[in-house]
């Protein structure tokens, strides 16, 4: 995409596709992820009328759907002109301010070597002298539109990296290259943004710090007021503006700082467990919000989480990096070193009456991790066959994955 001059032809046919897609299939959150994401560079016009669609769709009685569809339809109707306007030249970009982020973030930038592109790390290490802890030699990389998730048990220095990779803390040896000339370290620090495991507390109202945010990164005049609000929007948050810290929950606490990442149009995103403390639907939600931020066609972040969500991350990430006792293991690497098989599962059977269930099954080792088991077998042995004795010999099972190619069967002792 040529960003200093909106968006590719292509881009544009297969954003336009997408949100049609997922307004035909009432996928209501996918579709407006797709339709904030697309205005946020644009013009404070083209925001404000995405804005009263918002306000018309938060009007809509419940079961609405046809209305919700011709909503959802004219927002994106409206944006396709601006965006098509754009491509064929006639900037619908804001000259006043956001253009020229654009301008500066853009391929010229690029060229000058002022703006993050992706964030590269060869040989890091770190050694803590109280304690002892070492980490590393590791070696990453993570492109705009790529997701890496970082995994590992508690104290395996998933923060360490992070904030290595973030600019915030001092490695010891290797090096470390987020494709810009990085000897501004504030400019680049405006770029690399890293939100910790438990974010600082802040005063005052939400919506006042957005656009406070906003402000700092040189946004100005009514698209300040319209960018605040849609990245609001875009964030889940609009219940929630006029709410102090104390009022929001951690999930919310989580939200509020990828929108006011967000306000600052960052090239690498750097998320210290933002899934921790989340019930199984917010974490779903934060992840599909996650990987449509990184996966923007407009704006693609370098996004890497570290998280104790195994299976939950390992849907969306592009990479998972797996820190045991402080050195990678890439994923990929060590599956191509194991041989056989991993099925995790749960039933109200333990002891004989569960080893009786499971013999005759080809050669295994039973480990159990509190009330989930895990067989590994030592050769290739499927899941649907593993289902098919199960039901055979009438093992009853509450809880059923296959592991063979997830991180989790890295967890197993
Ligand atoms: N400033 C420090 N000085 C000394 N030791 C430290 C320091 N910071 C972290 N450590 C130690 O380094 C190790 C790795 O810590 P780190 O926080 O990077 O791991 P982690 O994988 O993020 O852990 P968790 O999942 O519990 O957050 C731990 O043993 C920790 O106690």
């Amino acid at each position: 995409m040529n960003a200093s001059h909106g968006p590719a032809p292509d881009d544009l046919a297969a954003w336009g596709a997408a949100v049609l897609t997922a307004v035909d299939n009432r996928e209501w959150h996918t579709a407006w992820n797709g339709v904030l994401d697309a205005a946020t560079p644009l013009a404070a016009p083209a925001q404000r009328a995405v804005l009263q669609r918002l306000d018309e769709w938060d009007a809509l009685e419940a079961g609405d759907e046809g209305r919700r569809q011709a909503v959802l339809r004219q927002a994106w109707q409206g944006l396709q002109g601006e965006l098509t306007a754009n491509v064929m030249g006639a900037s619908a970009l804001d000259a006043q301010d956001w253009d020229r982020d654009w301008d500066r973030d853009g391929p010229a930038a690029d060229r000058d070597g002022s703006v993050a592109r992706y964030v590269q790390a060869r040989g890091l290490t770190k050694a803590y002298a109280r304690g002892g802890f070492k980490l590393g030699p590791v070696d990453v990389r993570v492109n705009p539109g790529e997701i890496l998730g970082l995994v590992g048990e508690n104290g395996n220095g998933k923060t360490t990296l992070l904030r290595m990779l973030a600019a915030d803390l001092q490695a010891d040896a290797g090096s470390l290259d987020w494709g810009c000339d990085a000897r501004d370290v504030h400019r680049l620090r405006s770029q690399l943004i890293y939100i910790p495991q438990r974010p600082p507390k802040w005063g005052g109202r939400l919506l006042d710090h957005l656009a406070f945010a906003a402000r700092s990164h040189g946004v100005t005049g009514e698209r300040l007021h319209t960018l605040v609000q849609l990245v609001i929007a875009r964030l889940g948050l609009r219940a929630f503006r006029g709410h102090a810290w104390r009022q929001l929950s951690s999930g919310y606490k989580m939200r509020f700082e990828l929108a006011r990442a967000l306000l600052c149009a960052p090239r690498v995103l750097l998320l210290d467990e933002p899934l921790a403390n989340l019930d199984i639907n917010a974490q779903q939600t934060l992840l599909t919000d996650l990987r449509d931020m990184a996966r923007s066609p407009w704006q693609p972040l370098a996004l890497l989480l570290s998280s104790q969500q195994l299976y939950e991350v390992e849907k969306i990430a592009d990479q998972v990096l797996f820190l045991e006792q402080g050195q990678p293991r890439h994923v990929a690497e060590r599956f191509a070193q194991m041989a056989g098989s991993a099925i995790e599962f749960e039933s109200p059977l333990s002891g004989a009456a569960l080893a009786a269930k499971l013999a005759g099954l080809p050669a295994h080792e039973l480990a159990h991790s509190g009330e989930t088991r895990i067989i590994s077998f030592h050769v290739a042995f499927d899941a649907s066959a593993f289902l098919r004795h199960a039901v055979e010999v009438g093992l009853p099972l509450s809880y059923f994955r296959d592991i063979t190619r997830s991180t989790r069967r890295l967890f197993v002792r």
